[in-house]
C-alpha cells in the first residue's frame, strides 16, 4: 500500500525530514524509551516494515495560563519567528506542520488554546483526540507552574487514559539568571516526573533541555 503513503501537496521542507531521533535528554525525563514502544512498533522497526504503520497525523494541544508563551512556542516551531508584542489568543487557533519521518509522511496538527478563563470552555472543546498534550508555564511566575496540574487534568479528562504523550514546558528562560532558573527547573522536573511528562525549557520560543543557559 505504498501509494497511500505519498504525501499530499509539495514535498516537505528539508528541516522536516527526520531520519533519526536525537538522544533523549535524561532517561528519567523521557518516557519514550525503546522498552515503552508498543510490541507491534518494535517488530515493524526490526523488520524495517514501518511503511505499513498507519500513524500519519497527530493532534497536539498546547495548554497553560494566559501570557505564558503558548503562541510564541508554536510560532517559533512552525515559522521560526518570535514577536515581543502580546496578542491574546481568542478561543483556539491551529497550525499544521508536515514531516517525513523515516520515509513516512506525517503531520502534526498543533492546537493553540487561549489561556484566558473566559475562553476556557471554547478551548476545552478541542482537547479531545489529542496524542500529545503540552502544558506550559512561565518560569518567572511560579503560580503558572502550580496551575499546570489543573490544565493537564482538564485536558486528560477529554482523552482516554494512557493515550497521550505529555510534556511540561517552562517558558521565558531568558528572563531569569542561571541560578534562579535552575531553582525553578528542579521543582518543574519534580512535577513533570509526577505527571509522567517530559520537561523542556523555552527561550523566545526555542525549546532547550534543562540546565541550558537562556539567550
Ligand atoms: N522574554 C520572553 N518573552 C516571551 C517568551 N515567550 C513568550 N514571551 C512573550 O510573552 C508574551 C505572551 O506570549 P504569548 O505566546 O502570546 O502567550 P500565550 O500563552 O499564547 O497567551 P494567551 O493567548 O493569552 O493564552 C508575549 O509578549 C511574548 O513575546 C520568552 O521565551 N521570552
Amino acid at each position: 500500500m505504498r501509494s497511500s503513503l505519498v504525501p499530499l501537496g509539495p514535498p516537505v521542507s528539508q528541516d522536516r525530514v527526520i531520519t533519526s531521533f536525537p538522544k533523549c535528554y535524561t532517561p528519567a525525563a523521557c518516557l519514550q524509551l525503546r522498552e515503552h514502544f508498543h510490541g507491534q512498533v518494535s517488530i515493524a522497526c526490526q523488520r524495517r516494515s514501518t511503511g505499513t504503520v498507519g500513524l500519519r497525523l497527530s493532534k497536539v494541544v498546547v495548554v497553560g495560563d494566559l501570557y505564558v508563551g503558548k503562541t510564541s512556542l508554536i510560532r517559533r516551531f512552525c515559522r521560526n519567528v518570535f514577536d515581543r508584542n502580546y496578542k491574546a489568543t481568542i478561543g483556539v487557533d491551529f497550525e499544521i506542520e508536515r514531516f517525513e519521518v523515516a520515509g513516512i509522511p506525517y503531520s502534526l496538527q498543533i492546537w493553540d488554546t487561549a489561556g484566558q478563563e473566559k475562553f476556557k470552555c471554547i478551548a476545552s472543546a478541542y482537547y479531545r483526540g489529542a496524542q500529545v498534550i503540552i502544558t506550559t508555564f512561565d518560569l518567572t511566575d511560579l503560580q503558572t507552574l502550580d496551575h499546570t496540574r489543573q490544565w493537564l487534568e482538564d485536558a486528560l479528562q477529554e482523552n482516554e487514559p494512557g493515550t497521550c504523550f505529555l510534556f511540561l514546558v517552562g517558558t521565558k528562560k531568558d528572563l531569569l539568571s542561571g541560578a534562579a532558573c535552575e531553582q525553578v527547573e528542579v521543582e518543574a522536573v519534580r512535577l513533570a516526573n509526577e505527571m509522567e511528562a517530559e520537561y523542556w525549557g523555552e527561550c523566545e520560543g526555542v525549546l532547550q533541555p534543562r540546565g541550558c543557559p537562556g539567550l
